[in-house]
């Protein structure tokens, strides 16, 4: 599928820094960025990482076309005419690790980690947050509904309500990996190849003289895939008992209904009511899809209340996040090049949360060798002596520095991996389906107390002295300045 040149795709103030390291003669400098959330969404106990197919196949198309040149010379701030020559021969020659996408992720935990020249690094800031802040926040969110319904069939039905046709197609995506069977969004699955599903709208019966005659009508279309929508006018009085006698006519026939639709009413006692109509009529293999507004709150009270719904259509709620319409994700320069050295570098917020976390950094999943449980997440400098050798961790808690947790016996897991390495991709990616699979392994490392849907337990993530007294000692040394 042809892609538009996203190059522009930034904010202007990272075209306005990177013409004036040029001017400065500094753009080849090399500078490390990492990508990182400071608090996790919905009130969930976790966040599942997507996002990293989209910056791939936008950094492996990173290029200056001469339309966008054009534009940029018709900008007001009148950038040099030599400044074009340098963007002519932009390309991404950085190196990039991130997170595979699928992965639980928690806060202050580097996601995607830039180390480039600062041209370069400044350039995708923008584009890379609005990928992977998108999509995790669609992935987090339909995680959330899959907890809810492990066992039923669930579908994304968001794309009239997405906020634009990006959006929908890779909230679809988002929503695959995090456990939903299939979309609505015939785009989507051409794509991403994610299973596709469709039943009919009140249209289909409104157009028609009687409910009836439109039941029968797409039954005869369409007969081995016939879920009939059946509140147009009144779900138990006419819906479901003309859905009845199109089940047996299609009996007749040898075929079987599939389905109902519920988009309205009270959909607890609708389903119940529905499923006893159903089952007398000898029909208990039809299922009953609901839809309507539905979340993963909404979706836990009806099956509380005894619902019989085998399928759920999940639109506006899931597609928009409409409860956290954003996810904060910020990339932060942790270390620049400076006097042919890499330095690290600190960003001091009166707010203790928005102080940075200088240097390059490694992060690690400590599960526990003995029960093979996540136990933390482990934020290091390079070449940390305690992990390489397998030495029993002390596990900080940064704001209740009391609750010291020891963990002996560990296998530590770089939560980072190559993703490009000087402008070279060296990441394979994972089919769809295998990064769904890996999603549910993933979820298997975790105590249900961190996974539960309301107050959940929060998951450690702890830095390791190294990377503390590095944020201490800038600390000190810019207030003493
Ligand atoms: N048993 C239930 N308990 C809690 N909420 C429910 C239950 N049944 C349905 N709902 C939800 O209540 C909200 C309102 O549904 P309702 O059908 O009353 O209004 P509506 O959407 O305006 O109906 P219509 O589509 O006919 O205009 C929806 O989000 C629906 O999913
Ligand atoms: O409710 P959502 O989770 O967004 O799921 C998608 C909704 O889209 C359709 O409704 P339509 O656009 O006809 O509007 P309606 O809600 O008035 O039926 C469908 O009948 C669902 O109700
Ligand atoms: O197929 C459906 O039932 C459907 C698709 C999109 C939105 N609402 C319903």
């Amino acid at each position: 599928m042809s892609e538009p040149n996203l190059t522009l795709h930034t904010d202007k103030y990272q075209i306005n820094m990177m013409y004036a390291h040029w001017k400065r003669g500094t753009q080849n400098d090399r500078a490390v960025f990492e990508v990182y959330f400071r608090k996790l969404p919905f009130g969930n106990g976790y966040a599942v990482f997507a996002g990293l197919e989209r910056m791939i196949g936008y950094l492996s198309k990173l290029s200056f076309g001469e339309e966008e040149l054009r534009y940029l010379q018709t900008q007001e701030e009148g950038y040099d005419e030599a400044f074009f020559d340098e963007l002519r021969s932009f390309k991404f020659n950085g190196s990039i690790d991130a997170v595979p996408e699928g992965t639980l992720v928690f806060p202050n935990v580097p996601l995607v980690r830039v180390e480039a020249r600062v041209f370069e690094a400044q350039l995708i800031e923008t584009a890379l947050l609005n990928f992977v802040n998108y999509q995790t926040l669609i992935a987090t969110k339909a995680s959330r509904v899959k907890q809810v319904a492990p066992n039923e069939l669930l579908l994304e039905f968001g794309t009239r309500r997405a906020q634009e046709a990006d959006a929908a197609i890779w909230g679809a995506r988002a929503a695959y990996i995090a456990g939903f069977h299939a979309t609505s969004n015939l785009r989507a699955g051409l794509r991403f190849g994610i299973p596709t599903a469709g039943t009919h709208a009140h249209a289909w019966v409104q157009g028609h003289d009687s409910e009836e005659a439109a039941f029968r009508d797409y039954a005869e279309a369409l007969p081995d895939h016939v879920t009939l929508l059946v509140d147009t006018y009144d779900t138990l009085k006419s819906g479901v008992p003309n859905a009845i006698r199109i089940a047996q006519e299609l009996q007749e026939r040898g075929k079987r209904l599939k389905g109902i639709r519920l988009d309205s009413g009270d959909l607890a006692y609708l389903s119940k009511r529905a499923r006893e109509m159903l089952d007398e009529a000898g029909f208990p293999d039809v299922k009953i899809v609901a839809s309507n507004d539905l979340d993963e709150n909404l979706i836990a009270e009806l099956k509380a209340q005894g619902a019989r719904i085998d399928s759920w259509g999940v639109g506006t709620q899931l597609i928009t996040a409409f409860d956290q319409p954003a996810l904060g994700g910020v990339y932060k320069l942790v270390a620049r090049e400076h006097e042919g050295a890499m330095e690290p570098v600190i960003k001091i917020s009166g707010n203790l949360e928005k102080i940075s976390n200088p240097g390059v950094k490694e992060a690690y999943r400590i599960v526990n060798a003995d029960n093979g449980m996540a136990e933390a997440d482990y934020v290091t400098l390079p070449g940390d002596k305690d992990i390489a050798e397998g030495r029993p961790l002390r596990l900080i808690d940064p704001l209740h520095p009391h609750r010291i947790k020891r963990v002996d016996r560990y296998r530590a897991i770089p939560l980072l991996q190559p993703v490009y390495a000087k402008g070279k991709l060296v990441y394979g990616l994972p089919k769809l389906d295998d990064i769904r699979d890996e999603h549910v392994k993933q979820l298997a490392l975790f105590w249900p107390e961190h996974l539960r849907k309301l107050n959940p337990e929060p998951y450690r993530v702890n830095y390791s002295p190294a990377v503390l007294e590095l944020k201490a000692e800038l600390i000190r040394k810019h207030l003493s300045e």
